[in-house]
């Protein structure tokens, strides 16, 4: 079966500086597949990239079976939640649902399944500016899920947030695998590595790819590593 998304030796410079070092990167249908890295590492670039937001410098990238660089018509099949808070701030979690249904071609039908499936029905008049992060992050979601994407790519989605809101999420991504959907997302924390199918780990701009549970070892082993070396230092 084609893959999502297929990505080869992409090279991204910032700045004079090479964030990405040659990408490759491959994924399946239901998939959910973490970035993994610590902080500065490159993983926003890289889902940016992903995303359709920036141009890369080389490589080659393929999202439902085309080039993004010869169209953008993938897009469409799209759903994007940045780390960056990106809704319409001044205007009410309703205001946001109905306007992004209208940009994206979501249904009405659409905007009430996520509305009841990520409990935001008291807050339709709330602006979204006065929202906690686990209520803006599940408005978030509702709003990048609103024209049924095939692929959703979100950065730290269920970073810092309530358990609550941290449960109807992963509960609403769950159900998105189900009907088909695949989800990429960037995270710099390992509480989160068993809600993973794989993690793709960026390191010096490169990805290694771990089942989770290896993963987590991977990253105990760098944690006792460099205690080890702090010990030293401080000795
Ligand atoms: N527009 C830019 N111009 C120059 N350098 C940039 C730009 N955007 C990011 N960088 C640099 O690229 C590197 C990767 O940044 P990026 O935000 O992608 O990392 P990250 O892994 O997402 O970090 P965090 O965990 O802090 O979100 C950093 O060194 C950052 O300073």
């Amino acid at each position: 079966m084609q893959p999502v998304l297929k990505a080869r030796d992409i090279v991204q410079v910032l700045n004079k500086k090479t964030v990405l070092k040659g990408i490759n990167l491959e994924v399946s249908v239901g998939e959910i597949v973490g970035i993994f890295g610590t902080k500065g590492t490159g993983k926003t670039t890289l889902l940016h990239l992903l995303a359709g937001i920036d141009q890369f410098k080389s490589g080659t990238l393929e999202i439902l079976g085309q080039d993004t660089k010869k169209g953008d018509a993938y897009k469409r099949h799209l759903g994007l939640v940045t780390q960056e808070r990106s809704l319409f701030q001044e205007l009410s979690v309703l205001e946001n649902l109905d306007f992004i249904a209208t940009l994206r071609g979501g249904q009405r039908s659409t905007i009430k399944q996520l509305v009841d499936r990520l409990e935001l029905q008291d807050l339709l008049k709330e602006p979204v500016a006065t929202l906690d992060n686990g209520l803006f992050q599940r408005v978030a979601l509702a709003c990048a899920l609103l024209n049924n994407p095939k692929l959703l790519i979100a950065d730290e989605l269920i970073k810092d947030i309530d358990f609550y809101s941290r449960r109807l999420i992963m509960q609403t991504i769950k159900q998105f695998l189900q009907e088909g959907g695949t989800f990429i997302c960037g995270f710099s924390h390992m509480d989160y590595v068993n809600q993973l199918n794989r993690v793709a780990w960026l390191s010096d701009g490169q990805l290694t790819f771990y089942q989770p549970a290896e993963a987590a070892a991977e990253w105990q082993r760098q944690f006792e590593e460099f205690n080890l070396r702090s010990g030293e230092i401080n000795d």
